[in-house]
């Protein structure tokens, strides 16, 4: 049996749609595996009434498939599924580290990212890895079709995930096709500043390069009270405001000691705006963990 801690994620953070992700150090998905001769996949904890068992609609079933390994699977769910904070993403990292481990199939964690991602296509018809990198690897990540790159960054963080839905499906069909040349500059130079943002630590400058001109004005209607929400979190002290993946959930990227006030202005915008939320003041923190085997 092998039991793995596997992170929330927060991916695109404004100006690196499909690329940047980041790991948080809550909440996280908790994934049990046990060898057996046919997989059966039991989900209990938040929102697990929501998500199948069955192994062809559950992201970890295609992570079963990729490493040829059946199992009894049990998914404790921290994770809020439909919530821009990599829900089934962390499933189906946490799954293929365990299975990984449980197998001896002797992957390294990026070899894994490949194989973590086919769960995500399963749920959105696109297997992009910039939420199942961060989870098995920890830290800011870079994805391209090619490779990825991780780099620790101490950055404190708020996600505020207000009580709707948003699947990662329905909110890529509003992404546009095309970008003016120069919406893509505007990106270039925002992206850039918040990669070397991260590798600094430094909040300002992560903060800085979130804008993003191309995708996020889009999700951002899908999300009631997001223009509020957004403001009373700069007014607080946040550093940096966006959509976390595909939303609902928006996240703030703060300065050390900000994050309480930062998290209660959040909550204070989406009561005004008519919606329960919840806040997680965390930050950028490790990928998935062996806790037992
Ligand atoms: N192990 C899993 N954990 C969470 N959601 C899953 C899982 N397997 C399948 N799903 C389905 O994936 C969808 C949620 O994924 P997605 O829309 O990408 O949201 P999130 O941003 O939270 O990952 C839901 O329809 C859910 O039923
Ligand atoms: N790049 C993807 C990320 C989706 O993240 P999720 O946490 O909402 O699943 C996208 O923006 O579609």
């Amino acid at each position: 049996m092998v039991t793995v801690r596997a992170p929330a994620t927060s991916a695109n953070l404004g100006s690196g749609f499909d690329v940047f992700g980041a790991a948080l150090s809550r909440p996280a998905d908790v994934v049990t595996v046990e060898k057996a001769a046919e997989t059966t996949i039991e989900v209990t904890g938040v929102g697990a009434q929501y998500i199948p068992e069955d192994p062809e609609k559950n992201t970890v079933g295609a992570v079963v498939e990729a490493l040829d390994a059946p199992a009894r699977i049990h998914i404790d769910k921290g994770v809020r599924p439909a919530s821009g904070l990599g829900s089934s993403a962390a499933s189906a990292a946490g799954a293929a580290v365990a299975l990984n481990r449980l197998y001896d199939r002797g992957l390294s964690r990026s070899e894994l990212v490949p194989i973590a991602a086919e769960g995500e296509a399963v749920v959105s018809g696109v297997a992009h890895s910039d939420n199942v990198a961060p989870s098995i690897l920890g830290g800011f990540t870079v994805t391209t079709t090619e490779e990825t790159h991780s780099v620790d960054a101490a950055i404190p963080i708020v996600v505020c995930l207000p009580d709707v839905a948003v699947s990662t499906r329905d909110a890529r069909r509003v992404v546009p096709e095309t970008a003016s040349m120069d919406a893509l500059v505007e990106t270039v130079g925002n992206a850039a500043t918040l990669a070397v943002g991260m590798c600094r630590s430094d909040p300002d400058l992560v903060g800085a390069g979130m804008n993003d001109p191309i995708v996020t004005p889009e999700r951002a209607r899908l999300i009631t009270g997001y223009d509020d929400v957004r403001r009373a979190a700069f007014d607080a002290g946040a550093a940096g405001v966006t959509v976390s993946g595909a939303g609902p959930a928006i996240i703030s990227v703060c300065r050390d000691g900000d994050r309480r006030g930062v998290a209660a202005a959040m909550l204070d915008a989406f009561a005004d705006a008519g919606i329960d939320a919840r806040a997680y003041q965390t930050r950028i923190g490790q990928g998935s963990v062996v806790l037992d085997e």
